[in-house]
């Protein structure tokens, strides 16, 4: 894996999503080399000319670069944002077929390419997109990552700090499941600043409705920002750049990631939404954290609705 040269990123998919990521990767100078591979070249030229220019101002210096399929070879990660975008009123899972086949062909060629690192993928429906990905590069489960509830659980973070008035740092909470409709709050395990939601609002009608509602605009939020500006890019691409800071440099952090579950859900798993512990070796391990019965009975739920929508897929990734 790339043990004797700089970090290096390869990103395919270059649209707002993708060089959103491009943009606070630079920023922020986590590699060293970053690769963009894209079918429309023209703009890869464009933005690769564009984020050089940056790079002076960056927090360390960073090499980006035009890219084929064979420089993914000696990459560290490669980070898939490429494929079709919600349009208003589609759901995420409206998406599958279409990036289905995007993702066959992308997989097959990076794997073409010798590659031997680490998968971060933002497409969506992105847990059926991650699990799609571990089939088709034949990777180990703890080398395909998904970003899952990452921005999911930045938003409703936000919200609730916004409401409870101190930094998103101080609140603690997440969204877990799938990344979409189905998705939950982990209300249980939910404190601000120390102390445990449940109890700051137990005899609070007003705040307990408060934060009803900010769940609901967090598992919404995508529709509204697609309402208003067609896409949304921004989070997501914090998103992606925080668990890239996790794997190249080794944090041990805890993120809500999409992972891959087996066990109890049967012979083939799903990946989906659950905090997990990530490294430089990937997804080190997923972190169980005791629901309670509705909590639990949520996710069950949201487990199904992704394994209804692999299951027309799981012949053809299974003979892949
Ligand atoms: N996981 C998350 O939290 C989020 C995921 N997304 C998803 O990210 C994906 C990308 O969204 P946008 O960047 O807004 O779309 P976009 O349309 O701006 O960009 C897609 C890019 O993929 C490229 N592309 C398509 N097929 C390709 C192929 N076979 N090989 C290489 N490149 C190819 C296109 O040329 C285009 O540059 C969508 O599926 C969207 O739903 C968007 C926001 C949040
Ligand atoms: C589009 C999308 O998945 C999101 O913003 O959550």
């Amino acid at each position: 894996m790339n043990k004797f040269k700089g970090k290096k990123v390869a990103l395919v998919g270059n649209g707002l999503v993708g060089s959103s990521y491009a943009f606070s990767m630079i920023n922020q100078g986590i590699c060293d080399e970053f690769v963009i591979i894209d079918l429309d070249k023209k703009k890869v030229i464009g933005d690769v000319m564009d984020l050089n220019h940056g790079t002076l101002y960056g927090a360390s210096p960073i090499k980006v670069k035009a890219g084929e399929y064979e420089d993914c070879k000696d990459a560290d990660l490669v980070v898939i944002c490429a494929g079709a975008a919600q349009k208003p009123g589609e759901t995420r899972l409206d998406l599958v077929a279409k990036n289905m086949k995007i993702f066959k062909s992308i997989v097959t060629k990076v794997m073409e390419s010798g590659f031997d690192g680490i998968f971060l993928i933002a497409t969506n429906p992105v847990d059926v997109l991650s699990y799609a990905t571990m089939k088709f590069s034949g990777l180990p489960k703890e080398r395909v990552i998904g970003s899952g509830t990452i921005l999911d659980t930045a938003r409703f973070r936000y919200l609730l700090s916004e409401e409870f008035n101190v930094a998103p740092q101080s609140v603690h909470a997440n969204i877990i499941g799938e990344h979409g409709d189905s998705e939950l709050p982990v209300w249980s395990h939910a404190n601000i600043s120390g102390k445990p939601l449940r109890s700051i609002i137990e005899n609070d009608e007003s705040r307990k409705h408060r934060v009803e509602e900010i769940f609901v605009e967090t598992r919404d939020a995508a529709y509204q920002i697609i309402e208003s500006k067609g896409a949304t890019y921004y989070g997501v691409a914090m998103g992606l750049m925080r668990i890239t800071k996790a794997i190249l440099n080794n944090q041990d952090v805890v993120l809500t990631v999409s992972a891959y579950l087996e066990g109890e859900y049967g012979n083939e798993g799903v990946y989906i939404g659950v905090p997990a512990l990530i490294n430089r070796t990937g997804i080190k391990e997923i972190i169980e954290m005791p629901l309670n019965e509705e909590e639990k009975s949520l996710f069950d739920r949201s487990v199904l609705v992704l394994k209804d929508i692999q299951a027309p897929f799981e012949e053809e990734l299974a003979n892949k």
